[in-house]
């Protein structure tokens, strides 16, 4: 046990003959760590080779791989541990010493091949430290050998001699700079290695074992070492490769699945001593002095939580092809002892093997699958938010550009200062927003593309996965069902908070609607009681008004009353990870609805009629109007007609077709969001297309069946009749009379011509 920062009894201060509180004093922390081994002050090398790893020497005979590397501060002493000095050696040439004995007592019996290698990693480059070059090395994974490094050099040695002779020589080459803390200071990782080929003369047996020693760069706060620039860099590469390091013992000290080996160089060269077939041992270097406190306590947390590793390991023993003649006809005949007897074994044993080998197949599955799907759960996590991001996106657009379309068609058919303003502020702005979008949009097309190709890659490998172990091992299909429904659940998820979100901003947008439509009724209202009276309100601008403001009311309190927002919202908010969708693939379906539907007040029979060509051909130029015996007549109130500049001074509306707008826009916003006005009585065949009044702005009337005979006001011009046969005259007189019974705009009560002309009165002004 090692005790870090005890506890120190202090003298107690008096001021004034009364002890006094310490304030300054810092708490010590006394934490104790437990290790295998704790060396003190004056531990030697030998004793540190002696307690570690002699004991590992035992087990490279055996066949088992085995790592030593040393971890501390820089100036902590891990290179005078590694190499040590002619009075003191170290641990590589004590190891070596110790196994060159060992090869010589078994040379009898065993054949002993023996090759080294020296490498260093050097800001995340590998370079061979016994043959320079300034190319680094690069490093390839092998299923069968693990991580290998491409070019190494491997030399071989017959003694220790050889190997310290091409150790010194591969020191020169290695990178060292001086630093506050060590004027000699190791800036990259020493990585030595022997290859040991052990082949036993009787049995042919083979082992290949491989040694490892590796001596780490010193970890340092780059600013307490005092260096700057390059070196800067260097201690920053250090840290960065010593970090990755620190987080794999952390992973595999908890026992993760997912161990981020890829995060370095260092952690990918030593995947085999951490985690793989081979003994390791850390040895920490700490120094004694108080300069090093916070160094010092970081290798002690590294070093503990290393020694919470767990690996299993097994003997690499290779079936040798080498195997000497005299011994093929023993071996051959062990063999045939050894299958005997596993047949016999497995005659009186069948059930309980079967059923541990199906519980050890089951558990590997199970095994293979969690890790595959852990996998795959990022990916589809990834790519769930990336099209969640997509999707909200467009829908914003998508209500900027309605919001924007209905401005430009009210702009339109208002007046031509408006027209002009939207021309000159608003479309510039939209375009700007158009633009911003295509750039964003495409970006998020491209990411999630190359996430979804991964994605379906994944759930390919997961499906055959399913199968494969379903085959295997059918009582598992739970397991299975478990996972799958664990990733339909995450896109449920995922699918209602994409919903939460476009509602969200469809709320927003129809609360601004209601203002403004709150806002226009109250103009619109204001215009209307002007013109009623002037006398100008025809009774196809009459009833229009009443239809407003009863669609106006009805539209208040509600929350969605666009029909095309939810088919907007049906469309951007499915969530399907089979289907790619892309922004253009949202133009195009966007461009069917608008084909489909009539915006704004939209008939319900539109809707349900997609035929474009049928839906438009209902449209109609004008006003129904219902009289009060049923018939219906249609004021043919089209712009073009009512254009009363052509022989009158009133304008009731006076649209400018020709204004200098910039049409693409305009034109594209008239065609997706005509205004479209009730057409249900269009649907009686008996309705007649009257052409409108376009005089003096009055109103059309029919001239009740009383006032038949009457002569035509002065004024009115019209001979028009409705089907019924009774004519239809301009009547301003008419027209005042019937507006003091107030009734409904679409009837004209037969009763109000039996009132005589006389009692007629103007009451009703404003
Ligand atoms: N146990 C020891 N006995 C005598 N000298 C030692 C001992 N440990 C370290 N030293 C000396 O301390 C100095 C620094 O040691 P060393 O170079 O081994 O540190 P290091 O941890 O490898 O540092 P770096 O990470 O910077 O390379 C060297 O001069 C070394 O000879």
């Amino acid at each position: 046990m090692l005790l870090f920062d005890p506890k120190k009894e202090m003298p107690p201060f008096f001021y004034q003959r009364f002890e006094q509180q310490q304030f300054m004093k810092r708490e010590n922390k006394e934490l104790k760590f437990v290790f295998d081994r704790v060396y003190g002050e004056n531990s030697t090398n030998k004793d540190v080779f002696e307690t570690t790893s002699k004991e590992i020497l035992a087990s490279i005979m055996s066949g088992y791989n085995s790592t030593i590397f040393v971890y501390g501060a820089t100036g902590a002493g891990k290179t005078f541990t590694m190499f040590g000095n002619d009075e003191q050696p170290g641990v590589i040439r004590l190891s070596m010493e110790k196994l060159f004995y060992a090869f010589n007592v078994h040379e009898e019996k065993t054949k002993f091949d023996i090759g080294m290698s020296y490498l260093e990693v050097y800001e995340e480059n590998v370079y061979d430290l016994l043959k320079p070059s300034k190319t680094p090395l690069q490093l390839q994974e092998d299923a069968k050998y693990g991580v290998k490094v491409a070019g190494l050099t491997i030399h071989i040695v017959k003694s220790v001699g050889d190997i310290l002779n091409m150790l010194d020589n591969g020191n020169k080459n290695r990178t060292q700079h001086p630093t506050d803390a060590n004027a000699n200071s190791s800036r990259s990782h020493a990585v030595f290695q022997v290859y040991i080929k052990m082949m036993y003369k009787t049995s042919g047996q083979l082992r290949r074992v491989k040694l490892s020693f590796v001596d780490l760069a010193g970890s340092e706060r780059a600013s307490a070492s005092g260096c700057s620039g390059d070196r800067f860099k260097e201690a920053a590469n250090i840290n960065k490769s010593l970090l990755s390091l620190g987080n794999c013992i952390n992973k595999l000290a908890n026992g993760s699945r997912y161990i981020p080996y890829r995060d370095s160089k260092l952690t990918r060269l030593l995947k085999d001593s951490l985690s793989g077939n081979c003994k390791t041992v850390m040895i920490a270097n700490i120094s004694p002095s108080y300069a090093s406190y916070e160094d010092t306590y970081n290798t002690l947390k590294y070093a503990a939580r290393a020694s919470k590793i767990q690996l299993n390991v097994k003997k690499n023993i290779v079936d040798g092809d080498l195997r000497p003649p005299q011994s093929v006809s023993i071996n051959e005949e062990l063999r045939k002892k050894v299958i005997e007897l596993e047949a016999k074994l497995s005659l009186s044993n069948v059930k309980p093997i079967v059923k541990e080998d199906n519980e050890n197949i089951k558990l590997e599955w199970q095994r293979r699958i969690s890790e595959a799907y852990a996998v795959q759960s990022i990916l589809e996590k990834e790519l769930l938010e990336l099209m969640t991001r997509q999707r909200v996106l467009a829908f914003r657009h998508r209500l900027h550009t309605r919001a924007f379309s209905h401005i430009a068609d009210l702009a339109r058919s208002s007046s031509s200062e408006a027209l002009e303003q939207v021309d000159t502020e608003d479309i510039s702005c939209q375009e700007r927003a158009a633009e911003n979008y295509a750039a964003k949009s495409v970006k998020l097309d491209t990411k999630i593309k190359f996430s979804w190709i991964k994605w379906h890659e994944s759930r390919q490998k997961m499906h055959d996965m399913f199968n494969q172990a379903l085959s295997e091992c059918p009582e598992q299909r739970d397991f299975v069902e478990k996972v799958k429904l664990q990733s339909e659940m995450r896109i449920v998820r995922a699918r209602n908070n994409l919903g939460h979100q476009l509602l969200y901003m469809l709320n927003e947008k129809v609360n601004t609607l209601t203002e403004h439509v709150s806002d226009m009724s109250g103009m619109l209202k204001k215009l209307y009681s002007t013109l009623k009276g002037y006398d100008k309100a025809t009774p196809a601008l009459e009833a229009e008004y009443f239809e407003i403001m009863k669609k106006a009311k009805s539209a208040e309190g509600k929350t969605c009353s666009d029909e095309d927002s939810e088919s907007d919202f049906k469309l951007f908010s499915t969530l399907d990870l089979e289907k790619l969708m892309t922004t253009s693939d949202f133009n195009i379906a966007l461009k069917k609805y608008a084909n489909t539907t009539i915006d704004i007040a939209t008939d319900s029979e539109d809707i349900e009629n997609p035929d474009p060509s049928q839906s438009l051909a209902r449209k109609r130029k004008g006003t129904p109007i219902k009289l009060a015996n049923n018939e219906i007549i249609i004021i043919n109130d089209s712009p073009e007609l009512l254009d009363t500049t052509i022989n009158s001074k009133s304008a009731i509306m006076k649209p400018d077709v020709n204004l200098p707008v910039k049409k693409k826009l305009l034109s594209k916003s008239r065609e997706t969001y005509t205004i479209q006005r009730n057409l249900n009585l269009l649907n009686d065949k008996a309705a007649k297309i009257v052409k409108p009044v376009v005089d003096l702005g009055v109103p059309l009337l029919r001239v009740p069946p009383t006032m038949k005979g009457n002569r035509p006001l002065p004024g009115s011009s019209s001979s028009l009749t409705a089907s019924s046969g009774i004519p239809l005259q301009r009547n301003g007189k008419a027209v005042r009379e019937r507006d003091q019974f107030r009734m409904h705009p679409y009837s004209r009560p037969v009763a109000t011509a039996s009132r005589k002309q006389g009692q007629t009165k103007r009451t009703e002004r404003f």
